[in-house]
């Protein structure tokens, strides 16, 4: 063992009281320079707390003296420096914990919404067909195992088969290559997912379903903040998010807890969607704001993401979605489905679908 691998060895016995790891761990042992039989480092420490620090320094200073071979030991507190400091801590291998790609999966694009019920799915399965229907290569994975409603707005039902028990072959409609979580479970079955059980079904679903050649997989994630939100912007390189959310006071408190989510995990905020923004009386064509109005275009310009879209309260758009024929596939031609087509079509202008 080198000096400086016996220093090192020794420093590790020493706990930083800040972190509870040891101080090389930690990262607060900085700039260890070894010549001959001196050894000098410098201990990067807040500096309101230089004294309560001191103590760690001294026992620092002869934790290295005490190896073989060392006559003279410097050790000194520092105080952080604004730069980034040069790392000591050994790097995890990229492999584990770098966010994967999906092979043959050019973008993933997650569908978020911090409360259930907002129109999440809807939206979903409408820009998925709105994507296909202008020429994309669109993939939609419904992740909502609690709630699973892909199948049914898509129109497809059925186990998906696995020839080699591996491989899961997904589902098509309306020129949307589809899985689901519900598939996987028994229809009308209560399914209670723990943590590790969600994370493995999702990097399943990721990994084993033959996806094929994709230029955008779009993924419906379940309400709120949880671990299948958390494991896919961990685990998977996200492009980005969109957040639905209703005009509503308490769903854009709930967007907003979705939004900070994806800005901490550093995923990219592609925009938001207002849901049920006007509604349109089907029989008098009158307008009125059931849930209010323009308060996610308020919310968005406070939270500095772009305002994606919005999208009417219209009948016609739920029919459409329980009868298994997305809007812009069912009346490609009204209003309610220009307004998804409209997203869309940004969507590929901007590169991000
Ligand atoms: N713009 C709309 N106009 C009319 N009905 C809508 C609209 N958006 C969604 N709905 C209806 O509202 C209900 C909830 O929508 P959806 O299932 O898409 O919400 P969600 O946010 O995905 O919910 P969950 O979190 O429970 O999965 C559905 O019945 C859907 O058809």
């Amino acid at each position: 063992m080198s000096i400086r691998e016996a220093v090192l060895a020794n420093l590790k016995k020493i706990v930083d009281p800040a972190s509870g790891q040891d101080i090389v761990s930690s990262g607060l042992v900085r700039a260890l320079n070894v010549e001959g039989d001196q050894v000098r480092f410098v201990i990067e420490i807040d500096p309101k707390k230089a004294e309560q620090m001191e103590p760690i320094r001294a026992a620092a200073e002869q934790a290295a003296s005490m190896v073989e071979g060392v006559e003279k030991v410097s050790a000194m507190l520092t105080a952080h420096s604004e730069k980034a400091p040069p790392e000591l801590k050994p790097k995890p291998k990229p492999s584990a914990t770098a966010p994967a790609a999906v092979p043959g999966v050019a973008r993933i694009i997650a569908i978020a919404s911090g409360k259930g019920g907002v129109g999440k799915s809807t939206v979903s399965a409408n820009l998925a067909c709105a994507l296909a229907a202008q020429g994309r290569r669109v993939g939609l994975l419904d992740a909502d195992v609690y709630g699973p409603s892909q199948p049914r707005m898509l129109g497809v039902s059925g186990r998906p088969a696995s020839p080699d028990g591996k491989i899961i072959l997904p589902l098509r409609n309306h020129g949307v290559t589809m899985m689901s979580m519900g598939l996987m479970t028994n229809e009308g079955q209560a399914v209670v997912w723990r943590g590790p059980m969600l994370m493995g079904a999702l990097q399943q679903m990721m990994n084993q379903v033959q996806w094929g050649e994709l230029d955008v997989l779009i993924v419906d994630l379940p309400p709120g903040t949880g671990d299948v939100q958390l494991t896919l912007t961990q685990k998977f390189a996200l492009d980005g998010a969109i957040v639905v959310s209703t005009p509503q006071d308490v769903a854009l408190l709930d967007a907003r807890k979705g939004i900070d989510m994806f800005r901490q995990t550093k995923t990219p905020i592609l925009g938001m969607i207002e849901n049920m923004s006007t509604h349109i009386c089907s029989n008098c064509g009158h307008e009125e704001h059931v849930f209010g109005h323009g308060g996610v275009a308020s919310e968005a310009e406070k939270l500095g993401v772009p305002l994606l879209g919005e999208i009417p309260l219209h009948l016609d758009i739920r029919v459409a979605a329980d009868e298994g024929a997305p809007i812009v596939v069912s009346k490609p031609e009204s209003a309610q489905a220009e307004a998804f087509r409209s997203i869309a079509k940004d969507l590929i202008t901007q590169g991000i679908a």
